[in-house]
């Protein structure tokens, strides 16, 4: 198969990536006084302006044709209707059908879907509707009022960032925590304080064999069943969220206790599934259901809209553009909320473990640069500690920005509102960004000509602007959903396989080799390499056992 870079799409966007290098945003605004409103497109309750990218009609031509040759069109549609497009695992890839409406069918490999998927959700409701109202009670009689949701990666990562952003929408009095870690400080720290009698534990591994999650949860049943003085604690303090009965069974939860969910979900896209279960405990099922209709909304409007209208398709391909033509390696994501602190580390995994390929699906190396790094903080904190970088640094980093018009708090100081200061400071760097200031523009202002070349704000650095009424379940689903396609269509502009994470596997299996040589009496060997094999015997030493 020929790559995506031999073909003219490609070399068309090389050519005309040359000419508009030399070229700066103020120039691009001045000369299309149309750009902005062109520039803006809405999906649902997302707005996104992309015109402070360095991009003309003409690079989006070029961008949408590349998709068209990459197929994109016909990629979407196989993954909706459940083709297997994870060739290395042979699986099929539908997060999308975690959040179809009720009633609307999906059959693949001879499977009910979309019924599959409607009864887990309609039993998590059921269960969670117990637990809030205090039905569902511990050992020994009393309430639940803490879930702490034990699991890695995908187990983890999806359901902490939402709860962090939606723990407004937790009405039922009960908190989440969540362990993921097999550092123990983790599990410890958060253990410390909380009553037993009162904790719901939610061991969430889609596989169910994660050496951290599992060493995890067996402290957290030590700890209990040591608390409340016996073994039947057990079936009223700990739930299941896995694809694997088997497994959960030999840990000893009973399996009417367990939520399931299909290999043709990925773990980083599966918090909208089972996977979600702590989280709609604290906001409930109808919460958890608008969040869903939120997802769905991005889904078909990804679906359905043009390319040159498609938010995730344009996020894609502005992501293509960077990455292989300004050798761009980063991508900042920069919420201006709070709340969503745990949004950039959501998508390093949901983006990185996806597109940080080398090899082709076809198996064939990749000729492009793929995965870009993804990384972040919220604003305005990162303003005063990485944006230099941005501003005035050497390379090129584009960046989104991400704000709402709707505070959860209006403290206002001096009769500003606090939040409208936080939007003014992302609309400033925003356009600080792209505009900059030039030498005249300093000197102008009487700064002294040696400092004014350290005072120059470069600008032409590009960004994208999301703008959202309201952080809400219905919206943090359409953002999430937005983000998981870019990574769609990055992979497939990039021919790889988005959905399988084999680099992940070899560590695990050395660190299962490493373990017995650091608590062994014996002498620790040379392996697995010199360097290893010497940390083994210093580690041993510091750690005052037997070299
Ligand atoms: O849900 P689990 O099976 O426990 O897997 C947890 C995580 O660990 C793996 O190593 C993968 O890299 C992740 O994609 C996954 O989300």
């Amino acid at each position: 198969m020929a790559d995506i870079t031999e073909s003219p799409e490609w070399s068309a966007l090389a050519e005309h990536q040359a000419v508009l290098a030399g070229r700066h945003l103020r120039e691009l605004f001045a000369d299309d006084p149309g750009r902005v409103g062109r520039m803006t497109v809405t999906a649902g309750d997302l707005r996104l302006d992309y015109s402070k990218h360095r991009v003309t009609a003409e690079t989006l031509r070029l961008l949408v044709a590349l998709a068209e040759r990459a197929g994109l069109r016909g990629r979407i549609e196989a993954m909706f209707s459940g083709e297997h497009i994870n060739v290395s695992e042979d699986r099929a890839v539908l997060h999308t059908a975690l959040r179809l409406p009720p009633g609307e069918a999906l059959t693949v490999d001879g499977q009910d879907v979309s019924a599959d998927v409607h009864a887990v959700l309609d039993r998590m409701a059921e269960f969670a509707g117990r637990v809030r109202a205090g039905e569902w009670t511990g050992f020994t009689g009393k309430s639940i009022t803490t879930v702490v949701n034990i699991g890695i990666g995908g187990s983890d990562l999806g359901p902490a960032m939402a709860y962090e952003a939606l723990h407004d929408y937790a009405d039922a009095g009960i908190s989440c925590r969540f362990v993921s870690n097999i550092d123990p400080a983790d599990i410890v720290g958060k253990l410390a304080d909380l009553d037993p009698e009162r904790t719901l534990f939610v061991v969430a591994s889609k596989t169910f064999g994660t050496l951290e999650t599992l060493t995890n949860a067996k402290v957290a049943r030590r700890w209990l069943v040591e608390r409340l003085g016996d073994d039947k604690a057990v079936s009223r303090h700990f739930v299941a969220v896995s694809t694997n009965a088997e497994r959960v069974a030999e840990f000893g939860i009973d399996t009417a206790n367990m939520f399931g969910f299909w290999d043709w979900v990925g773990g980083r896209y599966s918090f909208d599934g089972a996977i979600g279960l702590a989280l709609m405990i604290a906001i409930g099922g109808e919460a958890f259901r608008e969040m869903l209709a939120g997802f769905r909304e991005i889904d078909e409007h990804f679906r359905a809209a043009p390319f040159e209208a498609n938010m995730p398709v344009l996020m894609g391909l502005l992501g293509v553009w960077y990455t292989d033509f300004f050798g761009a390696q980063t991508r900042a994501v920069l919420p201006y909320s709070q709340r969503l602190a745990r949004f950039p580390a959501y998508l390093q995994q949901l983006t990185m473990e996806s597109n940080g390929k080398s090899v082709r699906a076809d198996g064939a190396p990749v000729v492009a640069q793929t995965g870009e790094i993804f990384w972040g903080e919220p604003g305005t904190n990162g303003q005063h500690a990485f944006y230099q970088l941005l501003h005035q640094g050497t390379r090129l980093v584009p960046a989104d920005f991400i704000g709402f018009a709707e505070p959860f708090e209006e403290p206002a100081v001096d009769g500003t509102a606090m939040h409208d200061l936080l939007t003014a400071n992302l609309l400033a760097q925003t356009s600080a960004l792209a505009f900059g200031k030039t030498a005249e523009e300093i000197a102008a202002e009487g700064t002294p000509a040696a400092v004014v070349p350290h005072k120059v704000m470069p600008g032409n650095r590009p960004t994208s602007t999301i703008l959202v009424r309201k952080l809400t379940p219905k919206t943090l689903g359409s953002l999430v959903a937005l983000y998981e396609h870019v990574v769609f269509v990055e992979g497939t502009i990039w021919g790889i396989d988005s959905f399988d994470q084999w680099g992940v596997e070899l560590g695990k299996v050395m660190a299962m080799d490493l373990a017995p040589a650091l608590t062994s009496d014996e002498p620790p060997g040379e392996t697995p390499d010199p360097s290893t094999a010497a940390l083994v015997r210093a580690y041993r030493e510091l750690r005052g056992r037997r070299v």
